[in-house]
């Protein structure tokens, strides 16, 4: 039967180094639509763990359903310890001047959790302060939202997210729309944490470079199967080949990773990632021309 389960519920707390999450031949499916199937995969703890695949794999879907907001066709996820999500970045968000930078990180923490009454409030606030300075916006979080940079929001995103003390962060394209040297910062406070206090990343990006040097592993979904494994087991040209059942050939040029090929059948597709999120250079090339 498809479920998500909570393994600290069902085990106790003698497994110390059990996987923070687990796949067990977990499947997703819509109707004639297979996005992936027999997944089988376990996340340790303080792993980071990069989700790549073309539009429409399924990532998002992936993390969805390991939130329980989109129900598995077969298999289960048993999830250890709590959840912490860090959405991307939203145009439309710019547009709140009424909510302040707080007050969103403010957003993980309401509920009964904390109690009502004076120790409540102030519980949450000393909560809500901690978060803060974990990810050093102390400086900008009293000011509207709407007023903040694309990764000022982001950090307090992230602040929202630690807020609930994960043991794994599900980041859905955490640096979309963002500048160099905010992915970068936003990059460091992810690592930061996985190294301070043991915390799983499930990283879902388009761009594998800003955070190569972090990755672990790479679970890449494309056309309804998948490949899992470190970098070098998973980026090159006869695995992606055969994931995506067309050429596509992985270069490693100047310490970037560039995938010539594989988004579809109609078009030689590049992308050209940074090997270093502060280079400059994002460079995308079409077929032909010397790289
Ligand atoms: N509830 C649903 N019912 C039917 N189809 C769905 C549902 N949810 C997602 N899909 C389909 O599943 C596919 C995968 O969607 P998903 O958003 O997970 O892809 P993605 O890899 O995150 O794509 P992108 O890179 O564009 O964000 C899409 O074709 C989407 O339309």
């Amino acid at each position: 039967m498809a479920a998500r389960t909570d393994r600290r519920a069902r085990q106790g707390p003698e497994l110390v180094s059990a996987p923070v999450l687990a796949f067990r031949d977990a499947g997703l499916t819509f109707g004639e639509r297979v996005l992936w199937r027999d997944l089988n995969l376990e996340i340790a703890p303080g792993e980071f763990v990069a989700v790549l695949g073309p539009n429409g794999s399924g990532k998002t879907s992936l993390l969805r359903a390991i939130l329980g907001h989109t129900e598995l066709s077969e298999g289960e996820i048993v999830a250890d310890g709590t959840l912490g999500y860090v959405p991307q970045q939203h145009a439309e968000d710019s547009d709140t001047m009424m909510l302040r930078g707080r007050d969103l990180v403010g957003f993980g923490v309401d509920g009964s959790q904390w109690g009502f009454g004076l120790r409540g409030i102030g519980r949450r606030r000393a909560k809500v302060d901690a978060a803060i300075e974990q990810v050093g916006a102390g400086g900008f979080a009293h000011r509207p939202l709407g007023l903040l940079s694309g990764g000022e929001q982001q950090r307090l995103r992230i602040a929202q997210a630690l807020t609930r003390d994960p043991a794994l962060l599900l980041c859905d394209e955490p640096l979309a729309s963002l500048d160099l040297a905010s992915q970068r910062t936003v990059v460091d406070l992810l690592d930061t944490r996985r190294r301070t206090s043991d915390t799983s990343i499930l990283f879902v990006t388009h761009e594998l470079n800003p955070v190569l040097p972090f990755v672990d592993r790479v679970l890449y979904l494309a056309g309804g199967s998948f490949r899992i494994g470190t970098v070098d087991e998973v980026m090159n040209s006869r695995t992606l080949t055969e994931l995506y059942g067309s050429p596509v050939e992985v270069l490693r040029i100047g310490g970037r990773l560039v995938v010539v090929g594989g988004e579809d059948d109609h078009h030689c597709h590049v992308h050209a990632y940074p090997g270093d999120v502060l280079g400059t250079d994002v460079g995308f090339a079409v077929p032909g021309e010397d790289l």
